[in-house]
């Protein structure tokens, strides 16, 4: 079933407004302070009877008591911003220039804060894990944290995350068995050359030539040595270099990420990137630097509790169910799924603008539809067995 934002009441929900107060305060990963305490003060503003509380550097980890125990489900939300300057109509836009909640973490920090508390108020049989993430965007928070003391203990037997998802009407979830993101490495390129004055070409070696003919060719990657019938992804987001435009620039930095759906086609990409660079190297008598950043493993569902999921969602007819195809988004919950079994969804929101655009404005009514969704669902599996 489709919702139509007409048919739902104008009245924001407590947590949509606390959507809102958290899109004020984006922050970049590992740096969430306010944001952990935020979602702290919330969270001891609830009845506590049912409640344990532990922080992990600027992440939160909950465990929600159940009435009688067998397993334990988790939900986990991730918390950091982006650094995009916010450009929305909102008159509760980012109060931190520079940076903005345009991935969504907003949205899925309050729909975790709103299953919890209606979990709270009306507990059920098992356990439930809720873990609010740091440092998604990078340098990536989910490895440290699975391996993080606090969560030891609280391990769930079966995790949960969704993604908010533009392209998608509010009553929709996406997902699939199996593979649904990518393999992901960042790439930073440092290039070091001679600088000069911008009248004497032949005394230098220009670094903002070389970086402008790398971008190009790293793309060759893509169109000449990935197999057409795979698919992977270079982008260069960020390029920098030189100080000003009559000096001839002695550095240069590219700064981008890498995507592909096979651990083999990353290898591959990789070792063209290293080969390009060499080239660069010998052709214009510079270095080539190169570090890989933080590399993210795919996001692979489980294909049982997926499908179970799905079909759950189908029968209930709770939300319209699709199912998708993979994405090359990134998502570093790809090393939860590694350990625990579980899935992520896209959550519709409808919105013209994509994920990572300073536009972006998610339609709210899909943080009351998701609450119950999963709500619901963790209901409806701790009554099954
Ligand atoms: C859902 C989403 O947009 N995730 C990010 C994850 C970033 C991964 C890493 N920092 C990289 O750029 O490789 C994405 O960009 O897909």
């Amino acid at each position: 079933m489709t919702h139509s934002t007409s048919s739902i009441s104008a009245a924001p929900s407590p947590f949509v407004e606390i959507r809102r107060q958290l899109h004020q305060i984006p922050e970049p990963g590992f740096a969430e302070f306010k944001t952990q305490q935020f979602l702290l003060n919330y969270l001891h503003s609830l009845p506590q009877e049912r409640l344990e509380i532990r922080t992990w550097r600027t992440g939160i980890i909950v465990n929600v008591k159940g009435t009688s125990p067998k397993r334990r489900f988790g939900y986990r939300a991730d918390m950091d911003g982006l650094p995009i300057m916010e450009d929305t109509s909102y008159e509760f836009r980012s109060t931190h220039p520079g940076l903005m909640h345009a991935c969504g973490h907003d949205v899925h920090m309050s729909i975790g804060l709103g299953i919890l508390s209606r979990i709270v108020q009306n507990p059920i049989r098992d356990d439930i894990t809720f873990i609010f993430q740091p440092a998604e965007e990078g340098p990536g928070g989910a490895q440290p944290m699975l391996e993080c003391e606090e969560l030891q203990d609280w391990m769930p037997d079966q995790i949960v995350a969704l993604h908010i998802a533009p392209e998608y009407p509010v009553g929709t979830i996406a997902t699939k068995p199996g593979i649904l993101f990518a393999n992901t490495s960042e790439l930073f390129i440092d290039l070091t050359g001679k600088g000069g004055h911008a009248a004497y070409p032949h005394l230098a070696n220009d670094m903002v030539i070389t970086a402008c003919q790398l971008v190009s060719q790293l793309q060759t990657i893509i169109s000449r040595n990935v197999n057409p019938l795979d698919s992977a992804v270079i982008t260069i987001g960020k390029i920098e270099g030189g100080t000003k435009q009559n000096i001839i620039a002695e550095k240069s930095r590219l700064e981008g990420t890498i995507r592909t759906l096979s651990a083999a086609t990353m290898l591959l990409i990789k070792s063209r990137i290293e080969a390009l660079a060499d080239g660069m190297e010998t052709a214009y008598d510079c270095k080539v630097d190169i570090d890989y950043g933080a590399n993210y493993l795919q996001v692979f569902n489980h294909a049982e509790t997926t499908q179970a999921f799905m079909d759950w969602v189908r029968e209930t007819d709770t939300m319209k169910v699709i199912e998708c195809s993979e994405a090359m988004t990134g998502e570093d919950f790809g090393y939860f799924l590694e350990n625990i079994p579980g899935f992520m969804f896209w959550l519709g929101v409808d919105t013209p603008y994509g994920l990572h655009h300073s536009k972006i404005e998610p339609n709210e009514h899909a943080i009351d539809l998701a609450i119950e969704l999963i709500g619901s669902y963790f209901r409806w599996l701790s009554e099954q067995d």
